[in-house]
């Protein structure tokens, strides 16, 4: 007997992952502020915030699976969430050029039997940037929805000298991590 996947995030690029390795699913996006997470350690802030949101989506049956996630970024002891406007962009982006930084995605799957959480780390290499580029990309609407105020898998690839670790993980979802710990709670069909 199938089960189905619920999908606790509002996220785009999560849905388009999902949608990349062929599993079905049905979005079921929880209510929760985000911003009363006031945890500073990334690990531990991207588990308990996807704890969150998958902790507040209903399971209406004994087939359903949920799978909520958070991605931030990580820089010398900071945290860079979604800027809220052009300056916190700015900054950020100024910030991470020419360094490396981290981006962690804390992952929780869940049944009514069992949940699991696990976190994933990838280190991401900014080339130096130019300050017109920047200023350019501040103007696009690009930054305004994703951690660290960029978006790797398009107009902000244009930054990225180089990676270490899962490119997936930086876009909002670690996928081959979900799909091995996604086969523990599913019965898949065939793909
Ligand atoms: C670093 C980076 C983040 N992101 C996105 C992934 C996430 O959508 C977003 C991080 O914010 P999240 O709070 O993790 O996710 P969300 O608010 O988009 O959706 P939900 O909480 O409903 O699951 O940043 C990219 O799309 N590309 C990138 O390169």
């Amino acid at each position: 007997m199938e089960n189905q996947l619920i999908l606790a995030s509002s996220s785009p690029r999560r849905q388009e992952l999902l949608k990349q390795v062929k599993i079905p699913f049905t979005v079921r996006i929880p209510a929760v502020d985000e911003s009363l997470n006031k945890t500073l350690d990334p690990h531990e802030k991207v588990a308990q915030l996807a704890l969150l949101k998958g902790r507040h989506v209903m399971i209406e049956n004994e087939k359903e699976v949920v799978l909520a996630a958070d991605t931030i970024v990580a820089f010398q002891n900071r945290i860079f969430e979604k800027p809220e406007n052009k300056e916190e962009a700015k900054e950020m982006i100024t910030a991470l050029s020419g360094k490396v930084h981290e981006v962690y995605t804390g992952v929780v799957i869940k049944s009514n039997q069992k949940e699991r959480v696990f976190v994933e780390k990838t280190e991401v290499e900014f080339w130096q940037l130019h300050d017109e580029e920047i200023n350019s990309y501040i103007s696009s609407d690009e930054p305004y929805d994703k951690a660290g105020g960029y978006g790797i898998q398009s107009i902000g690839s244009m930054f990225v000298k180089g990676i270490k670790g899962d490119y997936y993980n930086v876009v909002g979802l670690p996928v081959s991590w979900v799909v091995r710990e996604l086969q523990k709670f599913l019965v898949y069909p065939d793909f």
